[in-house]
């Protein structure tokens, strides 16, 4: 019972925003029209069943009149059910995808704002596969709320309407049984009642491992999927390395792991759908079992009414064994919504962790220093990294960072740009500044080689004449005259092509702050130095601060500095400068 009170707790979070969004008056419109027309679907199920009452009843009694009118009467009522039925799908599916929108660009804003999807990673938080949760979870969570809520609805107030009608039908026939009068009030209600329980519980008991089993398979699909794009992603390496078949393995390991899941699948819905077929089954007859000796033996009732019970029988045994049919559903619904939340909670505790005052945080200062007046940065288990002690980057300056491998350079360069929040102490960063940091291979979205290169302004930004200029200057005049070719171009370009790149990229964008992270440390000694003179030419006020590990770096760079053990951690050191600039 907790848990269902939790699960519902959990849906009216996730879902109850988007009717107080921006688009609530479309939400709430649609959702009402959907709730509207099933109610009326229910009206009309009821006024069906008493047209078949009159109906057999003309049937019987050979009654051509009332055939002629009841079969009027039906083409009516069967007219408004077909519209009705084809407006509640069609607004409910419009519903859906005006929900799913909402739904999708929220996530995508919460999850790309500030870093968050980043942070994400490094909590190791539940939210494992977002793509998962932002594609299929959302659009699953929206149809099956929709699917059980509005069914549910539905079967409360069939329920109460044909409870009514039994109700009323079990005052007027006896109850024989073995040749005496059994009635009591209400007996065909209690009747359905007693059998739609028995119904519910035995479903649930044979059906329930079906929870887990189903929230397995997906895991385990989205696990093979996840492996099957690292390949992908690998390719090149996997083929150099030809790991082809150890990859199979692995990947055949994972796919074992669906298939073995899914044989348990099948065994439980073996036999859950022997349980419910029976019972389907079973419930064609049962209610004229019961009814049956009032009608043959007694003769207290003509065939229309038994033929009425039945169906009234069938409708109030449906509502109440709503659970036996959509078990399965409600088992999905439940893992959709407690992926759904492991996600939004990963995204909240991203975002704590950033507002979090004590974790670094940066601050806007009124200097044109870039000032570390006392940091500590951590690893997300604690351990200490880096410390660093009253240290500027000064306006203009070149400043080379070197240190071991494994030190914090990348780590601290990370806590610089905003998005490593593990460690404490405040990084203050000019009002309005703009830093640009480049790591060692820059990430090139897929589209032109325009919107690559100026990546992540927008191409209608930054004319083609001055890029194609900027291009041949970094040493890629070959790449000049196909700005409009779209590529895969992390792919198609080699490493030091896609350092020079990055290098066009800092020169269109001239920030004041530019970090290169061993960002040309794929090049050529001779390459490197000329794109160093590049810089220094093009960007002469910019303050640039690079990592690098080749001595010969330091000839373009004023001032040096170190990462250097102290204990059990490395602390930023001014080291001796080699060589002038
Ligand atoms: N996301 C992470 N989770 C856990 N540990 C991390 C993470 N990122 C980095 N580290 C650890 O932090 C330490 C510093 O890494 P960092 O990349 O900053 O070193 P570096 O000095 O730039 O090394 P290199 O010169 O080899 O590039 C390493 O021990 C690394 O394993």
């Amino acid at each position: 019972m907790n848990n269902i009170r939790s699960t519902l707790a959990t849906v009216w979070r996730i879902a109850s925003p988007y009717f107080s969004s921006e688009d609530k008056w479309a939400g709430r419109g649609l959702l009402g029209a959907v709730i509207s027309i099933e109610l009326l679907l229910v009206g009309n199920d009821v006024l069906v069943n008493q047209w078949r009452n009159r109906w057999y009843t003309a049937l019987q009694n050979k009654d051509w009149d009332t055939f002629k009118f009841e079969t009027m009467v039906f083409c009516g009522l069967a007219t408004v059910s077909v519209v009705l039925g084809v407006y509640q799908l069609y607004l409910n599916q419009w519903l859906q995808i005006r929900w799913r929108n909402w739904m999708t660009n929220k996530y995508l804003g919460e999850w790309l704002h500030d870093a968050n999807h980043y942070r994400m990673q490094l909590a190791g938080d539940a939210a494992d596969n977002p793509d998962q949760r932002m594609s299929d979870d959302v659009k699953l969570f929206v149809s099956q709320t929709l699917a059980i809520g509005v069914g549910l609805l539905s079967a409360v107030v069939t329920l109460a309407s044909f409870v009514i009608i039994l109700w009323g039908l079990s005052a007027a026939l006896p109850l024989l049984l073995f040749g005496s009068d059994l009635t009591f009030p209400g007996y065909l209600v209690w009747a359905a009642l007693v059998y739609a329980v028995f119904g519910t519980m035995l479903t649930q008991w044979i059906g329930s491992p079906l929870v887990n089993l189903d929230f397995n398979q997906q895991r385990l699909e989205a696990d093979f999927r996840f492996n099957l794009v690292r390949v992908r992603e690998n390719s090149e390496q996997i083929a150099l390395l030809r790991g082809e078949s150890a990859e199979r393995g692995r990947l055949s390991e994972r796919f074992g792991r669906v298939v073995g899941n899914w044989y348990g699948i099948m065994s439980r819905t073996k036999r859950l759908t022997a349980f419910t077929q029976s019972y389907a089954q079973a419930s064609v007859i049962f209610p004229f079992v019961l009814a049956g000796p009032a009608y043959f033996v007694s003769k207290s009732i003509q065939l229309g009414v038994l033929i009425q019970i039945g169906e009234a029988f069938g409708k109030v045994q449906d509502a109440l064994s709503f659970f036996v049919t959509a078990y399965r559903t409600m088992a999905e619904w439940r893992a959709t919504v407690a992926r759904l939340d492991g996600f939004e909670n990963s995204i909240s505790s991203a975002e704590k962790l950033a507002a979090d005052p004590a974790s670094i945080h940066t601050r806007p200062a009124s200097g044109g220093d870039i000032a570390l007046p006392q940091l500590l940065v951590k690893l997300p288990n604690g351990a200490p990294l880096v410390s660093v002690s009253r240290f500027s980057f000064r306006p203009g300056e070149r400043t080379l960072v070197t240190g071991p491998s494994g030190a914090g350079k990348s780590t601290l360069f990370r806590a610089v740009a905003g998005i490593w929040p593990f460690g404490n102490g405040a990084i203050e960063v000019p009002r309005d500044a703009t830093l640009m940091m480049l790591p060692q291979r820059p990430y090139l979205p897929i589209g032109s080689l325009h919107d690559a290169v100026v990546y992540p302004g927008e191409a209608a930004g930054y004319d083609a004449g001055r890029v194609r200029e900027v291009l041949t200057a970094v040493g890629l005049p070959q790449l000049a005259t196909r700005l409009e070719e779209e590529a895969h171009w992390n792919r198609m370009l080699s490493l030091g092509e896609q350092q020079r790149l990055g290098i066009a990229r800092a020169l269109l964008h001239t920030p004041q702050f530019l970090f290169l992270d061993e960002a040309t440390a794929s090049l050529d000694e001779p390459s490197e130095a000329a794109l160093y003179q590049l810089i220094a030419a093009k960007l002469p006020d910019t303050t640039v601060v690079s990592i690098g590990h080749r001595s010969t770096l330091d000839a373009f760079h004023q001032r040096n500095i170190a990462l250097v053990r102290d204990g059990e951690r490395f602390a930023l050191r001014d080291a001796v400068k080699v060589a002038a600039s």
